[in-house]
């Protein structure tokens, strides 16, 4: 019966050739691109020839001559579309935490007679710490506020909020927010407001113009595929440029660069939102990710992942009914994101047996097993076999083994 299922459901799925854009191992069912995605397959090819043709014969001249120069501006407005960022307003370039935290203080020096920056008790480590640095660095109180109360807190606190950052996708639970509403909220208490899009980016059409947000950031590893260590994005709506104030004054945001003026002087637009040289060969492998996407249309990548997503809870609820489980995803579908979070006692021995068996997903602490789908290259029957190797895992006792019991360094 769900055998079947899984078989309709991908000979129905108009994005089932997007898989062959992938190079994925064999024998591996890979769940866990919502932390590290897959390999596209147009990134091997790309970084040969940035490493032997750009770098090492055309080496210096490839500034210009090959585009190094505009690459974060370009590989931003690519990325743009995906997150719906008309051209000019993102950059490529340094870590999810250097972007976050330039342009949470950005904008937290644009609202200077706000005393709180509100944001989210669960929202990931990184965020909370860089919230709390930019808290003391302008003598902000931090509040951490869940998602879910945070419009209710904006309009008490009105006048009083610099900005609301937030995540649209618990990054534990899978759990979606309603980034309009909340962007909304924001903006009726005279605050500005600050997304990651880590969970979100190349995974739900997130329409940041749209929205009217002000800022937003998100790493290029995750469904965007740009690779381990790939560079961050930040977008800086077009009406806060001019004032957009970068903290981090590096020479590549600057007017003229090569002037080497002793002197700051910001460059136009989004320009003024870079920073200082940038990881070349990342960019690169991340710009040819991207083109994983070229022709698809989030609202199709959007409505597979929902398709994904609940067709797991459903085999869940089918095949591990009464063996320790619970479902921490939500099962309204206007409310999930691409993941989907079971909570086991044993959490970590189950995945780490699951891994073992081809089957590969994460958890965090303390009982969730986490699983995310990427549209682009996740099948139904992925999905099927992934529960049915759980549930042979549990009733099989095979997490069991002291090989499993023991937590490495990244789970
Ligand atoms: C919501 C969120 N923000 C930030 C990060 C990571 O930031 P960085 O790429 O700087 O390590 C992650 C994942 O690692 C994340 O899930
Ligand atoms: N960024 C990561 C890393 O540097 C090491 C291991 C995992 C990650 C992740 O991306 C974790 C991921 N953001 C999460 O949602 O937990």
């Amino acid at each position: 019966m769900l055998t079947e299922r899984a078989a309709a459901l991908d000979a129905a799925d108009p994005l089932a050739h997007i898989r062959d854009r992938f190079l994925l191992p064999d024998g591996v069912v890979y769940l866990d691109g919502n932390s590290l995605g897959a390999l596209p397959a147009a990134v091997p090819a790309v970084v040969e020839d940035a490493v032997h043709r750009q770098w090492g014969t055309d080496l210096i001249r490839s500034w210009n001559g090959n585009g190094w120069w505009e690459a974060p501006l370009r590989t931003g407005d690519t990325l743009g579309r995906l997150i719906g960022a008309a051209p000019g307003q993102t950059v490529v370039g340094d870590s999810t935490s250097v972007q976050l935290f330039n342009t949470l203080l950005a904008a937290a020096r644009m609202r200077p007679g706000a005393r709180l920056l509100l944001t989210d008790p669960d929202h990931f480590p990184t965020d909370q710490y860089i919230a709390d640095s930019v808290g003391r660095l302008l003598g902000l109180d931090v509040r951490r506020v869940p998602a879910r109360e945070a419009a209710a807190v904006l309009a008490a606190e009105a006048g009083n909020v610099a900005v609301a950052a937030y995540a649209p996708v618990d990054y534990r639970t899978g759990e979606l927010y309603d980034m309009a509403a909340l962007t909304a909220a924001a903006h009726a208490a005279g605050a500005l407001m600050h997304w990651d899009l880590c969970h979100a980016a190349g995974s739900l059409p997130v329409e940041l113009d749209a929205i009217e947000a002000d800022f937003a950031v998100g790493c290029g590893y995750k469904y965007l595929s740009g690779g381990p260590g790939a560079p961050a994005f930040a977008y800086v709506a077009r009406r806060h440029q001019a004032g957009f104030d970068h903290p981090l004054t590096g020479w590549h945001g600057h007017t003229e660069p090569f002037a080497m003026s002793g002197t700051y002087a910001p460059g136009d637009g989004i320009s003024r939102a870079r920073i200082s040289t940038p990881p070349l060969l990342s960019m690169l492998a991340l710009e040819a990710a991207l083109t994983a996407f070229d022709g698809v249309e989030m609202t199709a990548v959007r409505a597979k992942n929902l398709s994904l997503t609940g067709f797991f809870q459903d085999c869940a609820d089918t095949l591990l009914d009464g063996l320790g489980f619970t479902m921490a995803t939500p099962r309204d579908p206007e409310r999930r994101g691409s993941q989907v979070a079971l909570r086991h006692a044993e959490a970590y021995p189950l995945v780490a047996a699951l891994t073992a068996r081809g089957v590969i997903g994460d958890m965090r602490a303390p009982d969730l097993l986490r699983f995310g789908f990427n549209a682009l290259y996740v099948t139904h029957a992925d999905v099927l076999h992934a529960v049915q190797e759980l549930h042979a895992v549990v009733t099989g006792g095979a997490h069991l083994a002291p090989a499993f019991q023991q937590r490495p360094t990244v789970t």
